[in-house]
C-alpha cells in the first residue's frame, strides 16, 4: 500500500507532532486548533509558540512576538528531549521568526515538515508582515509539504490569485515544479457544490501529478481554522501511513465531518471553530489504518493465489484466450450490476454525510463502468450471458451482507473489490509498462481502467471508511467484518478462476 514512504521515514502508530505556530485564545485557529486536530487524527501533540495573538472568531487585535531567544529555548527543550516524527509550521510572524525556525530545522531535520504558509486570517488580519514574503518562500524548498490557500499560493509564486480550480492546480504545479516540494492546494476559498484538494507534485513523488480530492462544500460559517487543522492534520497521518494521497483521503473525510458538526459548538459571534472531535463525541475511536492493514495481511495467501492465476498470467502477456476475457466480462457486467445496488445500500446505511455520498456516488460510477464495458467490449458480443456459478455465488455473499443490517461489515464485504481490482490492476499495468517494447497489448484498455488513478483514489478512500467503520464497530462487529472481508478476497479469487472453468461451457 505505502508506495510513497520516504526513505528515513519511520511510521508509528502514536506519531509525537509537534507544531510551531501562533495562539488563538478562543482555540479555533493556531497552536490550540493544531493540537486538538493532532489529537483527533491519533497523534501526540506537541506546541511551540511563535506569537501570541489577541484575536476571536471576529478578528485580530494585537500580536505580540516574544524575542527569538526564547522561541529557540522553546524549540531546542523539546527536541533535546523527545523524537519528534513529524513538525507542523503554521503562523511566523516576522523574518526574525522565519530565520529562528529554518536554523532550528537544519540542525534537526525532523523527518516530516508540513508548511502551512499562513499570512492572513479569515478575518483578513495580517499575521505575517509583508517584508516577510520572501523569507518565508525561501523556507518552502526545506519541507516536506506546503499547504496554501489561494491567496497564499499566488503569494509564494508573485502571481495574481487564480479565480477557479483549474488555475490553482495550474499554480500549485508551477509551484512544486520550482520547489521540488509537494503542494496541497485548497480549495476552500472557492464556491460551488463541491471543494476540492489537490496534491501536486512534478517530481514523481506521487502516483500522479495531480492527485485529487473533492467532497461536498459545508454550508457554515464556521471554517475558523481550516487550514491550521488540516495542515496538523495532514502531518500526524502522514507520519503513521507515509503515503500521501492516503492521508490526504483520511484528512478530508474526517475534516468534512468536524464542520458538519462545527455548528453544534456555538462558540463566538464571527467565525466559529470546527468540532475537530465529533468523533470522540460521538463515542467512536480516532481513526488509525491498523484495521485495514490487519485485513490486508489476513488475505496474503489468497492475494499470492490471485497472482499466480493462469488467467491473471495470460492477461498481463496479453496472450488470454479471447473467449475467456469476454467470458469474464460478461460475468464482470452482470456482478457490477448487483454490486451497485450493494453500493447504494451501503449509503443507505452510512453513518455520516461523507460516507452516504462516497458511497451513493461509488454505486453510480459502478453503473457507469458496467455500461462501458458493454459499449467498449461486449457490444459485438450479443449471446445472452446468464450467472455464472462464481458469480452468483459472490453476489449471494454480497446481498447476504447487505440485508443484515450491519454498515461495517457491509463495507468490509465490498472492499476486496476495490483493493484487489487496484492491485491487480496497478501490477499487471507496470508489468505491461515495464515491457517498454512498444508491441500493442490486446486488453491494454482493460488494465488502464483499474491502473487508473481515480480508481485508486476511489480505492484508498473505501479503505479510509471501513476504518473508521471499524473503529465505530464492537469486538464481535469488527471479527464478522473481518470474515466477510475474507470471503469477498476469496470470491475475487475464484472469479479471476472461472473462466477457465467455465468459459467453455454454454454461459
Ligand atoms: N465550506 C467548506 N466545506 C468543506 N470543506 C471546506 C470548506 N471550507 C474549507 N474546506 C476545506 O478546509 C481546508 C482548508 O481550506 P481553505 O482553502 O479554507 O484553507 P485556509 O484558508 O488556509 O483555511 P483557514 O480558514 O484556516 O484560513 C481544505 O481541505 C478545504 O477543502
Ligand atoms: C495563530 C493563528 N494562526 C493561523 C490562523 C489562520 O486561521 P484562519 O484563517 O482560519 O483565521 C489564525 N487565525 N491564527
Amino acid at each position: 500500500m505505502n508506495t510513497h514512504v520516504a526513505p528515513g521515514l519511520e511510521l508509528r502508530v502514536t506519531p509525537r507532532v509537534l507544531s510551531i505556530a501562533g495562539t488563538d485564545p478562543t482555540g479555533g485557529a493556531g497552536i490550540q486548533a493544531d493540537l486538538k486536530s493532532i489529537a483527533a487524527n491519533g497523534g501526540y501533540g506537541m506546541a511551540v509558540v511563535t506569537a501570541l495573538v489577541a484575536q476571536n472568531t471576529c478578528g485580530v487585535r494585537a500580536v505580540h512576538t516574544p524575542p527569538v531567544e526564547f522561541l529557540r529555548q522553546q524549540l531546542d527543550a523539546v527536541s533535546e528531549d523527545v523524537t519528534i516524527d513529524a513538525v507542523k509550521i503554521g503562523m511566523l510572524a516576522d523574518v526574525a521568526v522565519i530565520r529562528e525556525v529554518r536554523s532550528w530545522l537544519e540542525a534537526n531535520r525532523p523527518p516530516l515538515v508540513v508548511l502551512d504558509p499562513v499570512m492572513v486570517a479569515t478575518s483578513g488580519d495580517r499575521l505575517l508582515e509583508p517584508s516577510a514574503e520572501q523569507a518565508l518562500r525561501n523556507l518552502v524548498p526545506l519541507v516536506d509539504l506546503v499547504t496554501p490557500n489561494l491567496p497564499e499560493l499566488a503569494v509564494l509564486l508573485g502571481e495574481p490569485p487564480a479565480e477557479n480550480w483549474s488555475e490553482a492546480v495550474e499554480q500549485a504545479r508551477r509551484l512544486s515544479a520550482a520547489t521540488g516540494v509537494t503542494v496541497l492546494v485548497k480549495g476552500g476559498h472557492l464556491t460551488g457544490e463541491s471543494c476540492p484538494d489537490a496534491l501536486v507534485n512534478s517530481h514523481g513523488l506521487l502516483a500522479d501529478t495531480v492527485v485529487e480530492f473533492a467532497l461536498p462544500r459545508v454550508e457554515t460559517s464556521n471554517t475558523h481554522g481550516t487550514g491550521c487543522s488540516l495542515s496538523s492534520a495532514m502531518a500526524t497521518v502522514q507520519a503513521r501511513t507515509g503515503d500521501w494521497a492516503d492521508s490526504l483521503a483520511q484528512v478530508k473525510a474526517w475534516l468534512h465531518d468536524a464542520l458538519v458538526h462545527a455548528d453544534d459548538l456555538e462558540v463566538g459571534a464571527g467565525n466559529g471553530p470546527i468540532h475537530h472531535f465529533h468523533r470522540l463525541f460521538a463515542g467512536k475511536a480516532p481513526v488509525g489504518q491498523e484495521f485495514s492493514r490487519s485485513l490486508w495481511q489476513d488475505i496474503e495467501p489468497t492475494r499470492t493465489a490471485i497472482f499466480d492465476l493462469p488467467f491473471i498470467e495470460a492477461l498481463g502477456d496479453g496472450t488470454l484466450d479471447e473467449a475467456e476475457f469476454s467470458y469474464y466480462l460478461a460475468q464482470d457486467a452482470l456482478y457490477l450490476n448487483t454490486y451497485s445496488r450493494v453500493l447504494a445500500r451501503a449509503s443507505a446505511l452510512a453513518p455520516t454525510e461523507s460516507a452516504q455520498l462516497f458511497w451513493a456516488n461509488s454505486a453510480r460510477v459502478c453503473l457507469e463502468v458496467e455500461s462501458d464495458l458493454h459499449r467498449t467490449w461486449l457490444g459485438a458480443d450479443t449471446a445472452p450471458r446468464k450467472l455464472g456459478p462464481v458469480t452468483k455465488g459472490y453476489l449471494d455473499h454480497l446481498l447476504a451482507a447487505s440485508v443484515q443490517g450491519s454498515y461495517a461489515v457491509l463495507v468490509a464485504a465490498i472492499l476486496p473489490c476495490y483493493w484487489l481490482y487496484a492491485d491487480v490492476g496497478d501490477r499487471l499495468h507496470a508489468r505491461f509498462l515495464a515491457r517498454g517494447d512498444g508491441s500493442v497489448h490486446p486488453y491494454a484498455a482493460w488494465l488502464e481502467t483499474y491502473a487508473d488513478e481515480g480508481f485508486a483514489a476511489a480505492t484508498r478512500q473505501a479503505i479510509a471508511f471501513t476504518d473508521e467503520a471499524a473503529g465505530n464497530a464492537s469486538a464481535q462487529e469488527r471479527a464478522a467484518m473481518r470474515t466477510a472481508f475474507a470471503q469477498s478476497s476469496r470470491c475475487e479469487l475464484d472469479f479471476f478462476d472461472a473462466p477457465r472453468l467455465h468459459a467453455g461451457a454454454s454461459s
